[in-house]
């Protein structure tokens, strides 16, 4: 199948326009681009062809190179590399006609690249252009590292790069990457005239790879490049290629642009076989299948305009939800039991506007228009015209299911009624209403106006069109969501469940708790397990902790250690006093205290430590708490919570903070093998107890040797 194509026509003033034209975003295909070069070829040998305009169709240039491609194999990928930098660097940069890119919509990655290595750039002052390829564990392959630092100097180029930054069309004009800024009408007609100036001299002739004057002097450059390399580690010390994208850039600076884009070149081919890229376009593509949920968005529904949302409950969650809400321009009526905690939640939403004031993400102007939308109440006299009310009080049943039997009398009928909570069965909330076919849950992460994960929970009797007027809401407030069935701790916190409970399980068998949290952080995790529990707080953990006991006994490992440090007034960071001890500062230390209620966990669960736990090298200790995760959401999938496997990679890295680049739990346990997962669980299950026994779904999978992220039914074809 042909992905791709471009199309040249040749106008009676000697232009001729080729246009890339590959929906959506016009990719850079491997058929896109040899159409390019035949077209270019045929441009340049043409006698009435003066100069080339370069476009793309449908208002977008170019969203750069087709990121599939790159997952379809190294031999394919190896072509269109060298194809494509001999075409950039000798057919169009060099040719004996000129070419003027014409930029609207976007110009991305290998987009950005070839629209630099023509002579000139016309774009729309919206249009976004940038270099985004670090975000997929590559660094720009086609000229980028060094035509980028020549058009707007080392300092930006390399801020563009490394923080796969892209800019509107204006800051470009600035900066000196484009030309000229015009109308989106008057785009290819500028070009055109534009292009034909270069040839009557009228204009200049630049080549981008050989300027020098955007250039800093060359100690200059090496302290901006040392520079970056210092903020690189320190912001991702695990990450090679943003270190090789640097060292790359250095080479053209100090070598010249020839010797750039050899190592260019050699370096990106090397990094496209990488792990770490291999992750990162994996969640690429995982991020984007989220909203294609089969039986749901595949019927033909579209989302209903949702206008004026209620919020139930102003405590953390409510007003951070209420905050996202109204940042996306909802009307929103907040609702609390008293004057007090309305104040209060009104608080935490002025407070969270400010917090992005101060960043500077949003102007004091602006901060009042999104307070404008934001209304108090203390009855339900504002439900009768609402859309859609999310409840957002504490995590007590009896309380949500009189909150729902009064939302069904004061909400219109067409009004979603949607709970934040994490853990609850969805149908025991809604057991006091005629509703079920409106109640869906939406469980927010704290904050909520910051974390980019929306988990979307529907029930057997929940109406497809409510999931995606939810849907819609979730790309309206710029989240990312999952569409998951309805259980005790739906997908995220039942992959969270076994984390926690994995490390507390080495803790009563002998591990210290600060090594345990050093290793997962090391392992990529925002923080460990211990200190997580610390700002989540000992009473959410031991609520939560309850839910799956009742839910799922059998697996469930039952450590005193939280609820002895409870009794002891020991409540998380909140307390200035978990597993760690917290400054004025908040900053986090390890208190020796601690042993004391270790000890007594330990004389309680009765457990023998064995000098096998305390000898556990990390990487076991690693495997120890996640492959219990990974049997979790392996029995997620099999039970059809979720719908696929790359679901619950974008779970765990938006919900638990699972590193990225290890491209999800899912994706991580498949480049270790099924196999190898389960014949470890088993192992430990022996050792340790039915924690670790590996479920039905992990076995059969290893013992067939179909990976786990295998759709279920393409598994069963094998059966
Ligand atoms: C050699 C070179 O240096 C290497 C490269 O060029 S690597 C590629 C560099 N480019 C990028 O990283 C841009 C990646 N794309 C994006 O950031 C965003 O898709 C975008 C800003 C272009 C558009 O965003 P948005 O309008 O929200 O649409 P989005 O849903 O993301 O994408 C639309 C579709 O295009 C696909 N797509 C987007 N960019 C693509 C690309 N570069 N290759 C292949 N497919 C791409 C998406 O997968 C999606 O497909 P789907 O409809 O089947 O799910």
């Amino acid at each position: 199948m042909g992905r791709g194509r471009t199309e040249m026509e040749v106008g009676a003033d000697g232009v001729a326009v080729i246009t890339i034209v590959n929906p959506p975003v016009n990719a850079l295909s491997l058929d896109v681009l040899v159409s390019l070069k035949e077209n270019y070829e045929e441009a340049l040998r043409r006698d009435d062809v003066k100069a080339i305009v370069l476009t793309g169709a449908g208002g977008k240039f170019s969203g750069g190179f087709d990121i599939s491609a790159f997952q379809e194999g190294k031999t394919k990928q190896a072509k269109v590399d060298f194809s494509a930098n001999d075409f950039l660097n000798d057919t169009l940069e060099g040719a004996r006609k000129p070419s003027v890119a014409a930029i609207d919509g976007l110009a991305l990655g290998g987009g950005l690249e070839v629209a630099m290595a023509c002579h000139g750039r016309i774009s729309t002052s919206t249009a976004q252009l940038g270099l985004p390829e670090l975000r997929l564990g590559i660094i720009p392959g086609m000229g980028g590292t060094q035509r980028l630092p020549r058009l707007v100097g080392l300092s930006k180029a390399l801020e563009m790069m490394l923080m796969s930054k892209s800019m509107n069309g204006d800051e470009a004009h600035a900066l000196g990457l484009v030309d000229a800024i015009v109308s989106p009408d008057e785009l290819v007609k500028t070009a055109r005239s534009w292009a034909l100036d270069i040839v009557e001299l009228r204009r200049p002739w630049i080549k981008s790879l050989y300027r020098t004057d955007k250039l800093e002097p060359l100690g200059m450059a090496r302290e901006i490049l040392n520079f970056a390399r210092d903020q690189a580690q320190k912001q991702a010390a695990k990450l090679q290629h943003p270190l090789i994208c640097i060292d790359v850039i250095e080479e053209g600076i100090v070598s010249g642009p020839l010797a750039g884009l050899w190592k260019e070149l050699y370096s990106s081919r090397m990094l496209q076989s990488s792990e770490t890229s291999k992750s990162l376009m994996h969640i690429f593509f995982a991020q984007r299948a989220t909203s294609k949920v089969p039986g749901i968005t595949d019927i033909g529904l579209t989302p209903r305009r949702i206008r004026k949302v209620a919020i139930v409950g102003g405590g953390l969650m409510g007003s951070g939800i209420a905050t996202a809400l109204i940042l996306s321009n909802y009307l929103v009526i907040l609702k609390e039991v008293n004057e007090n905690f309305l104040q209060s939640g009104i608080g935490k939403v002025k407070a969270n506007l400010q917090g992005y004031v101060k960043k500077r993400k949003m102007t004091q102007e602006e901060c009042g228009k999104a307070l404008s939308l934001l209304i108090g109440v203390l009855d339900y006299e504002h439900f009768k015209d609402v859309d859609m009310v999310i409840e957002a009080v504490i995590e007590n049943v009896s309380l949500k299911q009189q909150i729902f039997a009064d939302l069904e009398k004061y909400c219109p009928p067409h009004c979603i009624l949607a709970s934040n909570t994490s853990t609850i069965d969805l149908n025991s909330i809604g057991e006091k209403t005629m509703s079920q076919d409106r109640i869906v849950g939406a469980h927010f992460f704290s904050p909520a106006h910051v974390m980019p994960l929306l988990e979307i929970v529907y029930t057997r009797t929940t109406s497809p069109q409510v999931v995606v007027d939810l849907l819609g809401v979730a790309r309206k407030i710029h989240k990312t969501p999952i569409v998951v069935g309805n259980c005790t701790g739906f997908a995220v916190n039942r992959m969270f469940f076994p984390y926690s409970q994995a490390a507390a399980l080495l803790v009563d068998h002998g591990l210290d708790v600060y090594q345990i949290d050093r290793v997962i952080t090391k392992f990529g995790m925002p923080m460990g397990p211990f200190r997580l529990a610390d700002l989540v707080g000992f009473k959410v953990a031991v609520a939560t902790g309850t839910q799956y006991l009742q839910s799922f006994p059998e697996r469930c490992y039952r450590s005193m250690l939280i609820p002895i440090m409870l009794q002891d007034k020991r409540i998380g960071e909140s307390s200035r006093k978990g597993f760690y001890v917290y400054d004025e500062k908040w900053k986090a230390s390890p208190d020796p205290d601690i042993k004391k209620y270790i000890e007594k966990s330990r004389s309680i669960s009765a457990v023998t430590q064995g000098p096998k736990v305390i000898e556990l090298a990390d990487k076991d200790i690693i495997e120890m708490i996640f492959f219990p995760v990974v049997n979790e959401a392996c029995r997620v999938l099999d039970e059809g919570i979720a719908s696929k496997s790359s679901d619950l990679d974008i779970a765990s890295i938006m919900g638990m903070g699972f590193p990225s680049y290890r491209g999800g739990t899912m994706f991580w346990a498949d480049s270790l093998g099924a196999n190898y997962v389960f014949s470890r669980l088993e192992e430990w299950s022996k050792m340790y107890g039915d924690f670790f026994k590996p479920c039905a779904y992990l076995k059969e999978r290893a013992t067939r040797g179909i990976p786990l992220s295998a759709q279920v039914n393409q598994a069963k074809s094998r059966l």
